[in-house]
């Protein structure tokens, strides 16, 4: 473990959380039933020009699990432990859950905030990374909340996104921790050759390369700060792995769940084209580390649990899927002290930073032209909002 990971929590943890009065955990959604699958997917992918093909196939991997995404049920625990996180520290602040795709719904769940009489809201992405999937696009998600509230005459709650949490010590800590168990759980003849598959969702090149903050987009297609984010978690994990085992092991960053039609290209080599160029290398062992992820959603059960195993069995390649950090409480705890900087800040305060690797703390606000859409839209909690 690095000396930067042994750090205490940040002197911001034991402030207020004042101006905030409440915080959002808000997600993806996913179905919960057989029934749900289709409506489900129909929602995700209104407008966004997913072969029908693809469709089948997802709606075939959520049948093979009853139905229902592990999503909704990691977003539960998450809540739990926030709230008792946030209790066990004198924090009186109440913790709503909306989605994107399926009940409870985003809009739902602000216009019962504004009942509630919230005013000042702290939103957490349950996604760590730049990308318009996982930044803009829930940025856009709050924008049409606030409207369709406006358009029903509330008056409108002022919402924060909180910043990129891919780099915080409570994000990153538990994922070497599941390294460490996962290198534990191979047969001790193929520990030490074991090599790291950092793995993450594929992205269209062109929303790769134009992630992140404008200056960060470079020419020639060498990936943005989606890429370079990622490469600096795995860094990290790495290294601090290295250290605690004494075992420098290979690695490299691959991607997962590809959809979109085949023409375009995304982010490559996929998982099981890995798992053969590992093998096809001699590689005695891997470790699949789904950094991408906050929790076990179906891209972590279905393409590496299932479908990535299969592929490693098939080569006779022992494999292992370390765990993701769903409710670890030492993320509960990350999540805290990122409403308590971000409140701290608010208030004119300058809270410690607090994060690991090389790229330093993301920015609160994302600034104009950040993780930029196809079709430009009106999104919240962000420099180019139309909202305060
Ligand atoms: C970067 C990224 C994350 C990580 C950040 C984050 O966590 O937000 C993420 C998360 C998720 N993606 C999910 C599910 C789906 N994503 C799809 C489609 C797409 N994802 C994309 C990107 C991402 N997706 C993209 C560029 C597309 C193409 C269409 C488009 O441009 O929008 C489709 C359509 C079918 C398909 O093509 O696969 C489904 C069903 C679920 C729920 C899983 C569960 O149920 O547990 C989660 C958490
Ligand atoms: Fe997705």
């Amino acid at each position: 473990m690095s000396d930067q990971l042994r750090a205490p929590a940040a002197p911001a943890a034991e402030g207020l959380a004042a101006p905030y009065d409440a915080l959002l955990l808000l997600s993806f959604g996913g179905p919960e039933g057989p029934d749900d699958v289709v409506p489900f997917l129909e929602n995700v992918t209104r407008g966004r020009g997913i072969p029908r093909e693809r469709l089948k196939e997802v709606g075939q991997h959520y049948f093979g699990f009853g139905g229902v995404s592990p999503i909704n049920g990691q977003n539960r625990e998450l809540l739990d432990a926030l709230r008792k996180d946030l209790a066990e520290h004198g924090l009186d602040l109440p913790v709503y859950w909306g989605n994107r795709n399926w009940a409870p719904y985003l809009t739902d769940v602000m216009r019962e905030m504004v009942r509630d009489g919230r005013r000042r809201i702290a939103v957490l992405a349950t996604s760590a990374y730049a990308s318009y999937s996982g930044c803009r696009q829930y940025r856009e998600n709050l924008a049409d909340a606030l409207a369709t509230l406006e358009e029903e005459g509330l008056e409108l709650p002022r919402v924060d996104k909180l910043r990129h949490y891919f780099n915080h010590p409570g994000f990153v800590q538990p994922m070497i921790d599941g390294v460490l168990a996962s290198l534990a759980a191979l047969p001790a003849e193929v520990r030490d050759g074991a090599r790291l598959a950092f793995t993450t969702h594929s992205i269209p090149e062109s929303a790769a390369d134009t992630s992140g903050p404008v200056e960060d987009h470079t020419e020639g297609g060498a990936g943005g700060a989606y890429v370079k984010q990622h490469l600096d978690v795995a860094r990290v994990i790495a290294d601090a792995v290295a250290a605690e085992t004494g075992t420098a092991h290979d690695w490299q960053l691959v991607y997962q769940s590809r959809s979109g039609a085949p023409h375009i290209p995304w982010l490559e080599p996929d998982i099981c084209d890995h798992l053969e160029a590992l093998h096809a290398d001699g590689a005695p062992a891997v470790v699949m580390v789904p950094i991408g992820f906050v929790s076990d959603h179906m891209e972590v059960l279905y393409d590496l649990d299932t479908e990535a195993k299969a592929k490693a069995a098939e080569l006779g390649l022992p494999a292992e899927r370390s765990a993701t950090v769903g409710a670890d409480p030492r993320f509960a705890a990350a999540v805290r002290e990122l409403v308590l900087e971000r409140a701290a800040r608010e208030r004119g305060e300058r809270p410690r930073e607090c994060w690991v690797g090389a790229l330093g703390q993301s920015h609160d606000l994302c600034a104009v032209g950040c993780c930029p859409a196809r079709a430009p839209r009106p999104a919240a909690a962000g420099a180019d909002s139309p909202y305060a």
